[in-house]
């Protein structure tokens, strides 16, 4: 077993909802993966379509997984890509980790401080009522915020390079988050978001991000 719970103390940031875990993966295994990802997945530009106009994503994205597990957010219906060995590795991990399965990934690319992710939760219907997201994020350290869906103020936390940040069941439910944009960072960012989609999931969901 690769992972040491004693080793790798988590910290629970919101009570059974949000679990960060800041050194899951160590550096010489987290440099080799931002490397092999940085390269090998196909990032693409995508866009939102808001009152007729095509407006791109502050950052480049690329949606994975098995066969059949589409996905709808900010007006797209994403279709996706087979699995990377790299990506798949790491889920492999991840499941065996937190006891759980996953189908998909959503990646990001944060190109600088500039890229971010606006407010959201991750409530599509076809995550099914009680998601559990596994969020990897490797490169540049960014500040993660989140904030309650019904009023109260927002809490930070910074995610290093390496980090497994958990976003358990009620967190989509109660809580918002985002990525904020970082004035000062320069360099990339990737982010993982494992996920199970659920396979005959309706893909009506209109959602901006
Ligand atoms: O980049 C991050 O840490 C957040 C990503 C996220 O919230 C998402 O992909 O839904
Ligand atoms: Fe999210």
């Amino acid at each position: 077993m690769m992972f040491d719970f004693f080793e790798n103390n988590p910290l629970e940031l919101e009570k059974n909802a949000l679990i960060l875990y800041p050194n899951f993966f160590d550096k010489t295994r987290s440099d080799k993966y931002f490397i092999d990802l940085l390269g090998s997945v196909d990032w693409q530009q995508h866009y939102l379509t808001l009152y007729g106009q095509k407006i791109p994503f502050p950052r480049l994205m690329c949606w994975m997984g098995q066969q059949g597990a589409s996905y709808s957010f900010s007006g797209n219906t994403f279709q996706p890509l087979g699995w990377d060995s790299t990506v798949l590795s790491i889920k492999k991990e991840l499941e065996e980790v937190l006891n759980t399965e996953f189908n998909s990934v959503l990646l990001n690319l944060y190109r600088n401080g500039q890229d971010s992710m606006s407010w959201h939760a991750d409530d599509e219907p076809e995550l099914g009522a009680e998601p559990i997201i596994a969020s990897v994020s490797l490169g540049a350290d960014r500040t993660f915020a989140w904030k309650p869906k019904y009023g109260g103020s927002s809490k930070k936390v910074t995610l290093p390079h390496g980090s497994l940040l958990v976003m358990k069941a009620h967190f989509q439910s109660q809580f918002l988050h985002a990525l904020p944009k970082a004035k000062h960072v320069t360099h990339h960012r990737i982010n993982l978001t494992y996920r199970f989609i659920r396979p005959k999931g309706s893909t009506t969901a209109f959602f901006i991000k």
